[in-house]
């Protein structure tokens, strides 16, 4: 179990909840980012994405989430800046979410949980041969993530919404060759950064988290075909693949940095 269940409720300034937390971790995610503390850093650059649509590769839902998986063999869809040392490159990118609106996203802004959460994982192919090799590395990923609240329909998901039928149940793969990932990034170039971890196993220390501060807008019918995916494998009982997010974790010795002020 990668961790309970998450139930959606502040509780306090730091709105935890009986953390799973791996022995000895020092730096696990998601956390709550309290806005008032984290530390606007004038030395973070902007973030500089660049995707090639033709590196994507297919959907495959692997009971947990559902991947879109790209083409990592060279360096054709890529992030650098922001607080990165080197260029990463995108392996993958999936969704958290909630059975319902009130909860469903990993982060929490002010313990505000928001219905849903992108993440777009890319590794440290400069330093390390293999993502395997970057994973188990302090500096070896570095994820984007994004907010989904609800709100208007969002066009650019949609061409993803409308192929998740093909892959309901675990273990399930269609192939999805052209798809922009730029086209889920908000607007606003704002984010938080803070060092943390992977938040399902193995919850390796190795990923620099980039948190936009500017959620995306999606409609209700988008976030109910995430819902309408299932945990299980074609034949099992059926359990709805909802709240598939990992209980916030303890900040201990970190600070969360801005770019903004
Ligand atoms: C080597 O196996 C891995 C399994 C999962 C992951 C990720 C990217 C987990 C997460 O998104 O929290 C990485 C490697
Ligand atoms: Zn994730």
């Amino acid at each position: 179990v990668w961790g309970l269940k998450g139930v959606g409720s502040a509780l306090g300034p730091d709105c935890m909840k009986h953390p799973l937390t791996i022995p000895g971790g020092t730096r696990q995610s998601p956390i709550n980012i309290q806005w008032r503390d984290s530390v606007y850093d004038p030395f973070l650059k902007p973030l500089k994405i660049s995707y090639d649509p033709a590196t994507c590769l297919h959907i495959w839902n692997n009971g947990y989430s559902f991947l879109v998986e790209f083409d990592d063999s060279t360096d054709r869809s890529i992030i650098d800046g922001g607080p990165l040392e080197n260029q990463y490159r995108l392996k993958q990118f999936h969704f958290h979410w909630g059975a319902i609106n009130d909860w469903g996203s990993e982060h929490t802004v002010d313990c505000k949980f928001y219905p849903a959460e992108l993440h777009l994982v890319h590794w440290n192919a400069v330093v390390y041969p293999t993502f395997e090799e970057a994973v188990m590395e302090g500096d070896g990923l570095a994820v984007i993530g994004v907010f989904l609240k609800l709100g208007a329909r969002h066009e650019g998901l949609q061409t993803l919404v409308d192929a998740l039928p093909a892959v309901k149940h675990k273990d399930t793969v269609i192939e999805f060759d052209v798809f922009d990932p730029s086209c889920l990034m908000p607007s606003c170039p704002d984010y938080w950064t803070y060092a943390g971890s992977l938040t399902t196993p193995p919850l390796t220390e190795s990923v620099t988290w980039i948190i936009k501060k500017q959620p995306i807008e999606v409609d209700e019918d988008q976030l109910e075909a995430f819902r309408m995916l299932l945990f299980t494998s074609d034949g099992e009982e059926e359990k709805r693949m909802v709240d598939n997010f990992r209980p916030l974790q303890p900040l201990m010795n970190r600070t969360v940095r801005s770019s903004f002020q």
